[in-house]
C-alpha cells in the first residue's frame, strides 16, 4: 500500500536560486525500509524535510508537483496532525533531547503530554519503549548526563512512545561509536518488524546494503538511481558519480574489471565470503 507518493516534484528554497529537488517521482510504500544515500549536497536532507511536511508547512519557498500522504496532498494536511503520523529522528542525539527534563521519564513522557495522551496509556506506552530499548537503567537518569549512545537511545524511545505510523530518520549515527551504531540499526530494524515505514538517511553503505529494502541515491537534486540493494550497488555508473558503496561491492566491481567477475556483485560480507570461498574450490562455496 502507498505511504508517500511524490509526483513530478520539485523545490526551490526561499532566497535561492536552484534547485535543492528537481523532478522527483518516487512512491514511499508502506511498512518498507528505505535507505537513502548519495554525495554531500545531493537532496538527502531536502527529500526527507518534503516527505514529513516541513516542505512547505515550514520552509515556504517554490514547491511544485504533489506530495501525497496517505493519498491527501501535503499542502491540505494540518501540520500537527502530520507530526503525529510522521516521527522524525535528528541527526544529532545532543539537539534531540529536550535538555528541560530533569529524568528520562519525563522527557520520554514529554511528546505523550504534548499530543494529550490520557496518564494510564501514557504509563503503558512508556513502560514498553523503555524494556525494547532496554534503557530501564536509565530512566532516573538527568539526560544531559548521558552518553551521545545513550541519548540516542532516549532519543529513539521518545519517539517510538508517539507510536508513528512513518519514521524519518537523518544519519542517525554519526556521532555514534560502532557498537552504538550497529545497536541504531538493530532498533531500526525491530521497527520495522512492528510495520513500520522507515525512511534513514545514511553514509554508513554497508548496513544500508544489510537492512534495507530499497535504496534511493540521490545527486544535485534528483534520484539518480533507486532499486533493492543488489540492483543499486551492482549499477557501474553509480562509481563515477561518487556514491559510497559498500567495501564488498567495490571489490565485486574490481573483479569485474580485473575479467574475473564473481557471479554477482556482492553486496554483504556473507555473499563476499562466499563467492571467495567457491573462487577457492569450496563446494557451492563452503567449507
Ligand atoms: N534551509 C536551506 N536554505 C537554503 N538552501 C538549503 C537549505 N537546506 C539545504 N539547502 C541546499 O539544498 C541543497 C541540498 O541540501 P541537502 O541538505 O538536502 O543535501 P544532503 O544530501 O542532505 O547533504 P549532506 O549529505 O551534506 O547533509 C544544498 O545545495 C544545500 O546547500
Amino acid at each position: 500500500m502507498n505511504g508517500i507518493e511524490l509526483k513530478n516534484v520539485s523545490y526551490k528554497y526561499p532566497l535561492t536560486d536552484f534547485f535543492a529537488l528537481k523532478d522527483i517521482n518516487y512512491t514511499f510504500e508502506k511498512g518498507k525500509f528505505y535507505g537513502i544515500i548519495g554525495p554531500n549536497s545531493g537532496g538527502k536532507t531536502s527529500l526527507c524535510n518534503l516527505v514529513r511536511g516541513l516542505i512547505p508547512h515550514f520552509y515556504q519557498g517554490d514547491l511544485s508537483g504533489d506530495v501525497l500522504i496517505e493519498g491527501k496532498d501535503v499542502r491540505n494536511w494540518d501540520s500537527n496532525l502530520l507530526s503525529t503520523k510522521i516521527g522524525y529522528i535528528f541527526q544529532n542525539p545532543f539537539t534531540q533531547i529536550s535538555g528541560v527534563k530533569d529524568t528520562v521519564l519525563e522527557e520520554i513522557a514529554l511528546g505523550l503530554e504534548n499530543l494529550g495522551i490520557e496518564k494510564n496509556e501514557m504509563i503503558e506506552r512508556i513502560i514498553e519503549v523503555v524494556k525494547l530499548l532496554k534503557i530501564e537503567d536509565l530512566i532516573k537518569k538527568n539526560p544531559n548526563n548521558l552518553s551521545g549512545g545513550q541519548r540516542q537511545r532516549v532519543a529513539f524511545a521518545s519517539i517510538i512512545a508517539m507510536n508513528n505510523d512513518i519514521l524519518v530518520i537523518d544519519e542517525p549515527t554519526s556521532q555514534l561509536d560502532p557498537e552504538s551504531t550497529s545497536d541504531v540499526f538493530e532498533i531500526i530494524d525491530m521497527l520495522k518488524e512492528q510495520g513500520k515505514t522507515i525512511i534513514l538517511v545514511e553514509h554508513k553503505v554497508d548496513l544500508i546494503a544489510e537492512y534495507s529494502d530499497e535504496v534511493l541515491v540521490m545527486n544535485n537534486g534528483q534520484i539518480v538511481d533507486s532499486g533493492t540493494p543488489m540492483e543499486v550497488f551492482s549499477n557501474k555508473a553509480l562509481l563515477e558519480l561518487d556514491v559510497a558503496m559498500p567495501q564488498v561491492a567495490l571489490l565485486g566491481h574490481d573483479m569485474n574489471r580485473l575479467d574475473k567477475p564473481f557471479d554477482y556483485i556482492t553486496i554483504t560480507k556473507s555473499q563476499a565470503k562466499e563467492q571467495i570461498m567457491k573462487r577457492m574450490g569450496c563446494v557451492n562455496g563452503r567449507n
